[in-house]
């Protein structure tokens, strides 16, 4: 049965083995956070009870933090949501033994559609398809690379069993501009599966509109930028979303 509360997934996305944020997911645009695993211990003492977690390195395809990330999701008590990289058997046998609750395929989903149905038939609930987009275009290879159109690549994962859509914009992510709520109802009057928001989240109040549309089918949203640059607090945004 769905949840009527929001969930919260504060982000940690590791670019050179620091917490960084991106503007538009452009590489380059970095602000440095300081350690991962202080910034994911802190969000676990503020009261979250998901982390997402992201091998930026591994996504754009310029090396990869996977062993500094494992023992991030191995240090945590609440449920992590693993992605960044994870496109073949290896990577996805590695980030399943870190314990991670789910992991987030993005690249894969759109360059190797056998692969991530036999995944999806094979670890159900426990993968979910990153659905990053400009416009309805979907983008991977560090969202570098146009991957097809997004409603028939969900048709297509959902006639598959996918249990879980993660929608990040990427014209909003790390803008603080406010999230694409149109993109969420379409995302979710095309699919009866869950759907996790992402991108431009910047007040208490977008997380109040993200809110509403749990009832349409949104049941979490990842927040990143707000938080680092304080814009409210975990435990605010958590109050903020509770019912
Ligand atoms: O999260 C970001 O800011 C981001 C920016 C640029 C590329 C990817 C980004 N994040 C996440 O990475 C995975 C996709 O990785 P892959 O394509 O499977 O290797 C996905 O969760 C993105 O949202």
């Amino acid at each position: 049965m769905r949840s009527n509360r929001l969930e919260l997934l504060p982000a940690v996305d590791v670019r050179d083995g620091q917490a960084v944020r991106l503007v538009h997911g452009e590489s380059g645009s970095e602000t440095s956070y300081g350690d991962p695993m202080e910034a994911a211990l802190a969000w676990q003492r503020a009261g979250a009870e998901w982390l997402h977690l992201v091998d930026l390195d591994a996504a754009f395809g310029t090396g990869d933090n996977r062993e500094q990330i494992a023992e991030v999701a191995r240090a945590m008590d609440l449920r992590v949501e693993l992605s960044g990289g994870i496109r073949d058997d290896a990577s996805l046998s590695a980030a399943l033994a870190t314990g991670c609750a789910r992991v987030n395929l993005g690249t894969a989903a759109l360059e190797s559609p056998e692969w991530v149905a036999k995944v999806i038939a094979e670890h159900g609930d426990l993968i979910a398809v990153g659905l990053d987009v400009r416009g309805t275009t979907l983008r991977g290879r560090g969202w570098t690379r146009d991957g097809g159109d997004l409603y028939e690549t969900l048709a297509r994962l959902d006639s598959e069993g996918c249990s879980r859509y993660v929608v990040t914009d990427i014209a909003k992510d790390g803008t603080l501009q406010g999230p694409n709520l149109e993109l969420l109802r379409n995302v979710c009057a095309a699919t009866e599966k869950p759907v996790v928001a992402s991108g431009g989240v910047s007040s208490l109040d977008d997380l109040r509109a993200l809110a509403t549309l749990v009832p349409e089918g949104v049941e979490g949203a990842i927040v990143g930028k707000a938080l680092y640059a304080k814009a409210f607090t975990l435990e605010e945004a958590l109050e903020a979303v509770s019912v």
